[in-house]
């Protein structure tokens, strides 16, 4: 189990080792990629930004009687340096625009547009050259999404002013971005390129996501990592439904936008979410107000342009500030819990306050209310995605430690507790084959461990003895000085015999107060000799008891067989004999007077044949 839960642990941490080491290379290779290709997007192209002098004229033009064709001449056309923050508009959803396109000798020229606010028609004399969204004549329109225009101009382009017929029921109006001329190649180049770094962003914040999603899935109660994988999905989606190539990829501006916009308007319900994720215990009110906040604006928006006149795009003025005010409540609600997070914490307020930063720069110059800044919320989306998977890593990579620490830990410990029971085990099965008084082997362990001496006598012929006796008279001994000394004397007489005996020889209380001995390889002309100084010892044995010496003594009964392989029975049987034959040998010792030896010779066919006394 232990072992299975290791091989797992080491597994999962080489996984991490591989999603950092991949995270780190490809977000290296892809920044530099990046920054190679904006040096080189920044080069010198055969195209051309248009600084001309802008003209507009706020409302549909008036439109000639004879041809039905605009008539560009007698309106007043006013001068304005940009064509998006186009002054004087009250609540007009018209405005035409006219500029004096510069000539360079381009052999295939088109006009850039990055965006447009909203609809737009492009006119060159009375013919109409370009068309996105429809505006009928009464000037009415619908939002179509935002995509950038690429206008292919007439031949003669340069000997006529250009008009554009722009609709917008949005609070902006006009083109936005940069605007430029110059040949079909160059400027689809320059989009390519453009689009190509964002999409190294968002593969990067993908793949930020997909890492931490595996981990989450991985490590099931990993709801910080499941969210901040989510949020990187989320993010990808909506930098890539933003990215100039989505419309390559697809031409449906609408249906970009509206991903685009719904992703954004999710974010700060995916930030709450991982900031209750990594405060799991002390939960932080304010995370739980911004997600239902945000679950609560996303459902009315989704609602409303589903069943209503009402256009997603107007949410993100509103968005827009509501984002602030989640985010910043969001950050500074959460600062104790942050700080008791550690270092994790400040970085996640970092993470938070950088991705904020940007999205705000972002928002910022989306409303013109500061230059353009290029990929501002893309760098805080990419820095955001990479904080929280760091933390997420030096998190993991702090538990694993932990972890570690806690299976080496434990792994001790169930050692020394093995090695505990192993040893107990063994106490248990020494004290199960002990007599509890004296420690010499009990009966039952005797008779397993003589039937093995037994059998190895028969097979290899070795001569073999067994001594049984019994003390005398030792119920006068109990009867006269007790119980404990009849304990004292059963102990001396266990001492005396095993101190007597050669290592490994079985030494057994048969029952009461009776022993026995058996001898291996002791033929009958050294039994009789051991025999009989043992019997000398106990004899020997003086137990005081106050005043008085307890003297003992014991009758013994020693069977001898020289030539064991010449039993046809089997080992079982010819320890019953030897047992029986030393009982009877014993009693006849008892009858006869006690204190003595009585040896006999066990012949192969079971004859007892007695030698000395
Ligand atoms: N103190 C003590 N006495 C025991 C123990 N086991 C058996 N005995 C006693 O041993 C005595 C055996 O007595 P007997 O069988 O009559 O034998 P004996 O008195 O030795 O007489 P002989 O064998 O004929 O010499 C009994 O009184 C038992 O109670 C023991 O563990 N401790």
């Amino acid at each position: 189990m232990l072992l299975r839960a290791n091989t797992q642990l080491e597994l999962y941490r080489f996984a991490n080792k591989v999603a950092a080491f991949v995270l780190i290379v490809f977000a290296y290779s892809c920044l530099t990629a990046s920054v190679g290709l904006a040096e080189e997007t920044s080069l010198p192209q055969e195209r051309q930004i248009i600084t001309s002098e802008w003209s507009y004229h706020w409302g549909d033009l008036p439109k000639d009687n004879l041809n039905n064709q605009w008539d560009y001449n007698n309106v007043q056309w006013k001068q304005t340096s940009t064509p998006g923050n186009i002054p004087g508009r009250t609540d007009e959803k018209i405005v035409w625009l006219k500029v004096d396109l510069p000539q360079k000798g381009w052999r295939d020229p088109y006009l850039f547009i990055t965006s447009a606010d909203l609809t737009i028609q492009a006119f060159q004399n009375d013919q109409k050259i370009y068309q996105f969204g429809n505006i009928d004549d009464q000037g009415n329109s619908k939002f179509e999404g935002w995509p950038w225009h690429i206008i292919r101009l007439p031949d003669n382009y340069q000997n006529h002013s250009l008009y554009l017929r722009i609709y917008s029921d949005y609070p902006y109006i006009g083109l936005s971005g940069e605007i430029s001329i110059g040949d079909r190649f160059d400027l689809l180049n320059e989009v390519y390129h453009r689009g190509i770094a964002g999409l190294s962003f968002t593969l990067i914040v993908l793949l930020a996501g997909v890492i931490s999603a595996i981990m989450g899935v991985i490590k099931k109660d990993r709801g910080a990592a499941i969210c901040t994988g989510l949020l990187s999905f989320n993010l990808a989606l909506m930098m890539f439904a933003e990215n100039e190539l989505s419309q390559v990829v697809w031409f449906e501006p609408l249906f970009w936008r509206y991903v685009a916009a719904f992703c954004y308007f999710l974010v700060p319900g995916f930030l709450a979410g991982i900031v209750l994720a990594w405060c799991k215990d002390k939960t932080p009110k304010v995370a739980f107000g911004v997600l239902i906040t945000t679950a609560l604006f996303f459902i009315t928006v989704a609602t409303l342009s589903t069943f209503t006149d009402f256009n997603f795009i107007n949410a993100y003025p509103y968005f827009d500030l509501l984002f602030i005010i989640l985010v910043l409540a969001l950050v500074l609600g959460c600062l104790k819990q942050f700080k008791e997070l550690g270092l994790p914490g400040i970085l996640m307020s970092f993470g938070i306050m950088t991705l904020f930063i940007s999205l705000l720069l972002d928002m910022l110059s989306a409303h013109d209310l500061i230059d353009w800044i290029g990929h501002a919320g893309q760098w805080g989306l990419v820095s955001f995605t990479l904080t929280s998977l760091a933390i997420y890593l030096v998190q993991d990579w702090k538990q694993q430690i932990a972890l570690t620490k806690l299976t080496e830990h434990l792994e001790a410990e169930v050692e020394v507790r093995t090695r505990e029971l192993q040893s107990n085990k063994k106490q248990l099965e020494q004290l199960a084959r002990e007599d509890f008084l004296t420690s010499l082997l009990n009966r039952r362990a005797f008779s397993e461990s003589a039937l093995i001496e037994v059998s190895n006598a028969i097979r290899f012929n070795h001569p073999l003895s067994l001594l049984l006796f019994d003390i005398d008279h030792f119920k006068e001994i109990n009867d006269q000085y007790g119980h404990s000394v009849g304990d004292k004397v059963l102990k001396a007489i266990a001492t005396t015999s095993k101190e007597s005996c050669r290592e490994g020889e079985l030494v057994c209380r048969f029952g009461g107060e009776e022993f026995v001995i058996l001898l291996h390889a002791t033929d009958s002309d050294y039994a009789p000799i051991l025999a009989e100084r043992l019997r000398e010892k106990i004899n020997k044995i003086a137990i005081q008891v106050d005043e008085t010496t307890v003297s003992i003594t014991a009758s013994f009964g020693l069977i001898c067989m020289n030539t064991p392989h010449q039993f046809e029975g089997s080992a079982e049987q010819l320890l019953e004999k030897l047992l029986a034959a030393a009982d009877k040998v014993m009693y006849e010792v008892k009858v006869s007077g006690r204190d003595a030896v009585k040896v006999c010779d066990l012949s192969p066919d079971i004859e007892l044949h007695a030698r000395v006394s």
